[in-house]
């Protein structure tokens, strides 16, 4: 059993990033678990807290390292990743040396409702997922343009091309992980 983290950058009940998260954990083989990791209950980051951690830090940075994996879905903020997604990766990087990230292979899911599709805010988190030690999928990169279009009435997925190039990514993320952990 393979178990992937999905970490959603936004807060949103009807987020997009969340649809395009459910849609591609869909298409993974039955021997994987997905498990969305929330983060709208994390306090803002604070290095005092290292002492003595709030008890949602604990349980977030418990809930990421029981994961072989991470999907981080990101919605374009202002040409960068979200607030509340990059203080989840802040919360789970610490105390120094304890970082519960390292080592985990990671796919990066950019979206937004505009042509520029989140390219923005998977560039903005590379370095910060290089610095963590996350070995991640470098093709396919996930570029999702204009998600208002994508998406019927209950939130299912109404595009079988779209959902042709999930696939690949799916598969290409397998691969990936596999490539990572047996190594
Ligand atoms: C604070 C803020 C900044 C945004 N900046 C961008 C941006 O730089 N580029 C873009 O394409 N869309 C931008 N948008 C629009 C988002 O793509 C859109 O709100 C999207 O639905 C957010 O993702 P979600 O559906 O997962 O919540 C921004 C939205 C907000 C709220």
């Amino acid at each position: 059993m393979t178990k992937i983290g999905v970490v959603v950058g936004s807060l949103r009940k009807e987020s997009y990033a969340r649809k395009w998260s459910v849609a591609l954990a869909e298409l993974f083989p039955a021997d994987v678990e997905v498990e969305f990791l929330e983060i709208g209950n994390l306090p803002l980051y604070n290095e005092e807290y290292d002492e003595n951690s709030p008890s949602e830090y604990t349980e977030f940075r418990n809930a990421v390292s029981a994961q072989d994996a991470i999907i981080f879905a990101t919605p374009e903020y202002n040409r960068s990743t979200s607030g509340v997604l990059k203080n989840a990766i802040d919360v789970a990087s610490r105390p120094w040396g304890q970082s519960v990230w390292a080592g985990k292979p990671a796919l990066i899911l950019g979206h937004s409702i505009s042509n520029i599709s989140g390219a923005n805010a998977v560039q903005s988190l590379r370095p910060t997922l290089a610095f963590l030690d996350m070995p991640v999928l470098a093709q396919p990169e996930v570029y999702l343009a204009n998600s208002q279009n994508y998406f019927d009435e209950d939130g299912k997925l109404n595009n079988e091309e779209t959902r042709g190039f999930l696939q690949t990514v799916a598969d290409a993320f397998i691969a990936h992980i596999e490539k990572t952990l047996n190594n």
